[in-house]
């Protein structure tokens, strides 16, 4: 499979539609289903911001690609080559929904899960089909990060591994095929980072801006160029051998999650979705910071593009 005809797109949350265009762009069917019709009507919205952000970054469209949104899941599954799973990061839910697509898909049909880091054997336990489900796991934003992760799981078909591979290459992306391990390889890394992070502005080291401003610079701009692993090579592994000899004992092993997220969410403090979280945000800020995101997104892609790969 290189460009599924037609692709079913199942949660139309945050990262269903930026998925959807990208599908679409490169030419296929995209049906976007949610359970909510007031997601669905607000769809359109983030499926036209999605196309011009794809637009902004020279991404050729294909013809006789489309996206309808289709609020029957079996008239959304109807024909579908590859259906992406996008609904909320809970395991019974992904399980139910699973066993609901599964019952209506075509059956040589593709079924990617876009988990953020629940094994994919879990989510196939109870599957009939297990051989068809694969991790297929998006960065945000889907349709700006050129990057996903293909995980299959303990019973999932190679062929098809492998033909998900080819569809992710057909659509531009670079494709990382992992060995099945919670939270998959981007998500442990991301996450180690992510507490370490609150660890030390719970503790008053840092605040929150200056922790962000130390991470861009001084981390994240030399890791987007070299990665970690080249980055050690132009460390020294001698200077990496003495510093992580006394630093790793002191880093958070914290197994829990951080009481300065837990606090804020018990608030409804969610971040930009809900106009407040590790900042605040007032009027119209939320729309500025996203813009400033994607514009900042969009000429760093941009710039990697033309360093050499890692
Ligand atoms: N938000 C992020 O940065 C990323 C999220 N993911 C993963 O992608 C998945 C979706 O995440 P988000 O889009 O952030 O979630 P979200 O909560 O923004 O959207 C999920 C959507 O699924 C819908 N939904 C719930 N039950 C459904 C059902 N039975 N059938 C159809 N639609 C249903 C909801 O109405 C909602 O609109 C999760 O597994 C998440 O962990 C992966 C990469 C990044
Ligand atoms: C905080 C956070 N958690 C999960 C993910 C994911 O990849 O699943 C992301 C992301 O950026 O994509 C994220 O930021």
């Amino acid at each position: 499979m290189s460009v599924p005809t037609t692709t079913a797109v199942i949660g139309s949350g945050t990262m269903g539609p930026g998925i959807a265009a990208l599908m679409a762009r490169y030419g296929s069917t995209v049906r976007l289903n949610d359970v909510s019709a007031e997601v669905l009507e607000r769809a359109a919205g983030a499926l036209a911001i999605a196309e011009s952000v794809l637009d902004r970054l020279g991404v050729p469209t294909t013809p006789g690609g489309s996206v309808s949104c289709e609020a029957d899941l079996a008239a959304a599954l109807d024909g579908a080559d590859l259906v992406i799973e996008a609904v909320p990061e809970r395991l019974d839910l992904k399980r139910a929904v699973l066993a609901e697509i599964e019952a209506a898909v075509r059956d040589d049909a593709v079924i990617g899960t876009n988990t953020s880091g629940i094994p994919v054997s879990e989510l196939a336990a109870d599957m009939a089909h297990p051989e068809r489900l694969i991790g297929m796991h998006w960065s945000n934003p889907p349709h700006v990060i050129p990057m996903i992760e293909v995980i299959p799981g303990e019973r999932t078909a190679e062929g098809v591994r492998d033909a998900l591979v080819e569809t992710v290459r057909a659509i531009g992306y670079e494709a990382v095929v992992e060995k099945e391990v919670p939270g998959f390889v981007e998500n442990r890394i991301l996450y180690a980072i992510l507490r370490e992070c609150l660890s030390l502005v719970e503790q008053g080291v840092v605040s929150r801006q200056d922790l962000d401003t130390c991470v861009k610079w001084g981390i994240g701009y030399k890791l987007a160029v070299i990665g970690p692993m080249r980055l050690l090579d132009m460390a020294g592994l001698d200077i990496y051998e003495s510093v992580a000899g006394y630093l790793n004992r002191e880093l958070s092993t914290e197994a829990g999650v951080s009481p300065l997220v837990t606090e804020m969410t018990g608030q409804r403090k969610l971040g930009m979705k809900t106009g407040g979280g590790m900042y605040a945000y007032g009027e119209g800020d939320v729309a500025a910071k996203r813009a400033d995101i994607i514009a900042g997104l969009i000429t760093v892609r941009r710039a990697l593009s033309d360093t050499t790969p890692v």
